[in-house]
C-alpha cells in the first residue's frame, strides 16, 4: 500500500497572502483527512513563508493519521520536531534562500552529521526519513545513518516524464531495488501529480508514501480538493 500524504504548505501560502486565518491549516488538515488522506506533510522554512513553526504545533493535535514534518535539520528546527514529536521527520538539505527543495543528501558527506540528528530524533521515538536523489551510492550512504527510510527526490522524474515515461523512472527503480535491499523503506516526492503518479508507483517496487502539495493544490482549484485526493487515492491502489 502505498499512502498518500498531503503536503499543506501552499495552503499556508494562501493565507500568509492576505494575513488573517483564511484559509484555516488547521482545518484544512483536518478536512483533508476527512477527504481520505493519509498523512498530513509540512515543511517549514527558516523564514516562514508558508508553514509558521506554530502551525506544525497546532497541528499535532488534531492529524489523526500520519504527520509528517520536513525540512533542514538546523537547531530551531531539530527542537520543534522534538517538541512536536510527529509520527516522522524528513531531512531535506535546503539551503534559507532555495525558492523550494532543489537537492537530496550527500549522504557521504554528511554521514556523521546524518547518523547524529537522526539517533536524536530516534531516542524520541520519532521515525527518520532522508531526502535522496535516485542514486545507488546515496541510498547505500543513507543506510549508513540509521535512517528508517528514504524519500526519493522525483523532481527529475516529473520534468523527464513528460517526453519519456520509461527513461524517466529507471533510475528511481534502481534506487529502490537498493533500497529493498539494504532495509529501508521508501518514500518519495517533489512535483509528482495526477499525470505522472500512477506510472511512478507501478515502478518503484514497495512505495510506502508520497507527499503531494503543489500539483495536488493547483489541480483542486479546478477538481475541487475532495475529488483530487480520491483521484491520487485510486491511481495509488
Ligand atoms: C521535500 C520536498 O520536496 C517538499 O517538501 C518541497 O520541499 C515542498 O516545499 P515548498 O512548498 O516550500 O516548495
Ligand atoms: N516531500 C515532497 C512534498 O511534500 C511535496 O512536494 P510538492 O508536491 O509540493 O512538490
Amino acid at each position: 500500500m502505498t499512502r498518500l500524504s498531503v503536503n499543506i504548505n501552499k495552503i499556508a501560502t494562501l493565507r500568509n497572502s492576505r494575513g488573517g486565518n483564511v484559509p484555516d491549516v488547521v482545518a484544512v488538515a483536518q478536512d483533508i483527512e476527512r477527504f481520505g488522506a493519509e498523512g498530513i506533510t509540512v515543511h517549514p522554512r527558516p523564514d516562514e513563508r508558508h508553514i509558521r513553526y506554530q502551525d506544525a504545533r497546532d497541528l499535532k493535535s488534531v492529524v489523526t493519521t500520519e504527520y509528517n514534518i520536513e525540512g533542514n535539520p538546523i537547531p530551531k528546527f531539530v527542537d520543534l520536531v522534538l517538541e512536536v514529536k510527529p509520527t516522522q521527520v524528513t531531512l531535506v538539505p535546503d539551503s534559507v534562500d532555495a525558492i523550494t527543495s532543489n537537492a537530496g543528501w550527500d549522504t557521504h558527506k554528511n554521514a556523521d552529521f546524518l547518523k547524529e540528528v537522526i539517533s536524536t530524533f530516534k531516542d524520541a521515538g520519532i521515525r527518520t526519513s532522508i531526502f535522496v536523489d535516485p542514486v545507488s551510492k546515496q541510498v547505500e550512504g543513507a543506510a549508513k545513518t540509521g535512517a528508517d527510510r528514504i524519500e526519493l527526490y522525483t523532481e527529475t522524474y516529473a520534468k523527464t516524464f513528460v517526453k519519456d515515461p520509461q527513461q524517466a523512472v529507471r533510475s528511481f527503480t534502481e534506487a529502490a531495488v537498493v533500497a529493498n535491499e539494504v532495509g529501508l523503506g521508501i518514500n518519495a516526492g517533489h512535483d509528482l501529480n495526477l499525470d505522472n503518479i500512477r506510472y511512478f508507483k507501478e515502478n518503484v517496487p514497495n512505495l510506502l508514501e508520497v507527499s503531494i502539495g503543489h500539483a495536488l493544490i493547483c489541480e483542486s482549484l479546478y477538481l475541487g480538493l475532495e475529488n483530487v485526493i480520491n483521484m491520487y487515492l485510486h491511481r495509488l491502489k
